[in-house]
């Protein structure tokens, strides 16, 4: 088994935490990289409960959120959404699952993601699973994708890129620096990753589905 952390979690609303242990991974990777695709099977095999910050800030947005316009022109934009809004959705959904292992797939995405996140929370992941991945394979499975997102087309892939490169890549490298990184060929065919991605979490698992 893991090491699993003791995290002071604050409900939805910052009030009192409650202590819960959670086992965290974060999932990260350029768009495209495959990053839903292989938490599916990941939460498949070994129970996980993925959470995608792009899911929940979509569907933050669907809800008529107050705050639904500024996330919708945001996420047009390729832009990264404020912590402070990110996080409350992740605590709400990680306080809501009735689960204690999590994938966090697309956040941290900058370093004010994760050091709020840290300090909120207190929880550190177990590891980071980075999808490694060329742009141009990116762009080719992004524009193919044909799900409707409002930032699968060529003028929001590419700021996408730049913001992944410029704000995303330098969080990767403080996790590598703590030895966290775990470094994932990403242009390989699904069944390939998948066959990778099992090797790290079947030492972690007591029971594989
Ligand atoms: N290894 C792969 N080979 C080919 N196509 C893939 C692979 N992995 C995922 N795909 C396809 O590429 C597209 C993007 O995959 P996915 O949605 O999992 O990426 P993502 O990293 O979550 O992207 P985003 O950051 O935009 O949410 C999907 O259509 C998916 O079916
Ligand atoms: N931590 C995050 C994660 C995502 N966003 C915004 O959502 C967009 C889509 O994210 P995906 O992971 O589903 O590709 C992303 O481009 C950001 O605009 C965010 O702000 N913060
Ligand atoms: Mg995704």
């Amino acid at each position: 088994m893991g090491t699993v952390v003791d995290a002071a979690i604050k409900d939805a609303n910052g009030s009192l935490p409650s202590h819960k242990k959670v086992t965290v991974v974060f999932v990260l990777g350029g768009p495209g990289s495959g990053k839903g695709t292989q938490c599916a099977n990941i939460v498949e095999h070994f129970g996980y409960t993925h959470l995608s910050a792009g899911d929940l800030l979509r569907a933050e947005i669907k809800s008529g959120s107050e705050n639904g316009t500024m996330i919708q022109n945001m996420i047009k934009e390729g832009k990264i959404v404020p912590s402070e809004v990110t996080i409350r959705l992740l605590q709400r959904a990680i306080q809501e699952s009735g689960n204690d292992k999590f994938l966090i797939d697309g956040f941290p995405r900058n370093e004010e993601n994760r050091a709020a996140f840290e300090s909120v929370t207190g929880i550190v992941p177990e590891f980071v699973l980075f999808f490694d991945c060329s742009e141009e394979e990116m762009e080719r499975r992004l524009l193919s994708r044909n799900q409707g997102r409002e930032d699968d087309n060529i003028d929001t892939i590419r700021k996408r890129f730049k913001v992944f490169l410029e704000s995303s890549l330098p969080v990767i490298d403080y996790y590598d620096s703590k030895g966290k990184v775990r470094k994932i060929d990403a242009t390989k065919p699904i069944e390939e990753v998948f066959e990778t991605v099992k090797a790290l979490f079947t030492p972690l698992s007591d029971k594989v589905i």
